[in-house]
């Protein structure tokens, strides 16, 4: 059986706790910023980069070892030090209070691990090799990032626009599946990134007018 389920988190303003203030503290601490969530660190040490987190307001620092409790009130919890004991500790509290954790030292012990991931605008491609090689994880988001180029940002963001015009003004399933079908797979896309498009936008809603026409639905909607 599979052990790691994908899944889209929302994690805007929830509570994220990280136990260590290191290079690993680092990096998990920048994507949860990234993502909106308020992140709370607790380490003796912190990493100079960290602090300038702290200084711009943009996290919470604890500036001491973990204690019981700490984890109190989180959503995820990240385990970052370098010390196997104190990971043991957080992960009985983690466990006791079905708090999910991530451990960068002993990926066997955490409830989720983080994908190396490709973001252009509302794509996510998320790759993991489930802790197998993070450094093919890396690799192959590399590779992608030559593949998944700036123009799908728009290509999608006008595509969402168009669905939700024929989700509001074509009734029929099969006609919007059609339009959906030559909006995806036709030569629309290759032909914008070959720059042969001058408006996205116009282009594909010439297209949805089309299926439009052609479904003279709109008001016998079926209940
Ligand atoms: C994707 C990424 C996301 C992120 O962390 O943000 C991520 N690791 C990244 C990079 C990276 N990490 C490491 C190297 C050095 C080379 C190497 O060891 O390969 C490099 C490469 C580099 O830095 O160039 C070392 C390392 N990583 C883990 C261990 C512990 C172990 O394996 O036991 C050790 C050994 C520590 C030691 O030796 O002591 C464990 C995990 N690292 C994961 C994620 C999870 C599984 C991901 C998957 O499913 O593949 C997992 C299981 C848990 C977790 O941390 O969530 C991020 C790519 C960022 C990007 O895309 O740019
Ligand atoms: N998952 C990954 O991608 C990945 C990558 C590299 C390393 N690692 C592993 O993750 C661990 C952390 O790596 P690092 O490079 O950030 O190490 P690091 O030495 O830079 O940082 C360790 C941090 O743990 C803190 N710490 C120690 N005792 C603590 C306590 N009682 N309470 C709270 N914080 C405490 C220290 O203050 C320090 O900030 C290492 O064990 C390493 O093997 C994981």
């Amino acid at each position: 059986m599979d052990k790691y389920y994908p899944i889209m988190v929302n994690i805007q303003n929830k509570r994220c706790i990280v136990i260590g203030g290191g290079k690993v503290a680092l990096r998990k601490t920048k994507t949860l910023l990234k993502y909106g969530a308020k992140v709370t660190l607790v380490s003796p040490e912190i990493d100079e980069e960290i602090k300038k987190l702290f200084h711009k307001n943009k996290i919470e620092i604890i500036k001491r070892n973990y204690e019981y409790g700490d984890l109190e009130g989180a959503t995820l919890a990240y385990i970052a030090t370098d010390n196997e004991q104190v990971n043991e500790l957080v992960l009985k509290e983690s466990n006791s209070k079905n708090i999910l954790v991530n451990c960068a030292k002993n990926p066997e012990d955490s409830d989720f691990i983080i994908p190396s991931s490709i973001k252009k605008g509302p794509l996510s491609i998320s790759i993991s090799t489930e802790g197998k090689s993070p450094m093919l994880a890396k690799k192959i988001k590399e590779d992608l990032e030559l593949i998944f180029k700036d123009e799908y940002e728009t290509f999608i963001e006008e595509l969402g626009k168009i669905r939700k015009m024929a989700i509001d003004n074509i009734d029929d399933i099969k006609v919007r599946r059609e339009l959906f079908k030559e909006l995806v797979y036709g030569s629309l896309l290759d032909d914008f990134m070959d720059n042969d498009i001058d408006d996205l936008e116009d282009e594909m809603r010439r297209i949805y007018m089309k299926y439009k026409m052609g479904s003279n639905t709109k008001t016998h909607r079926k209940r």
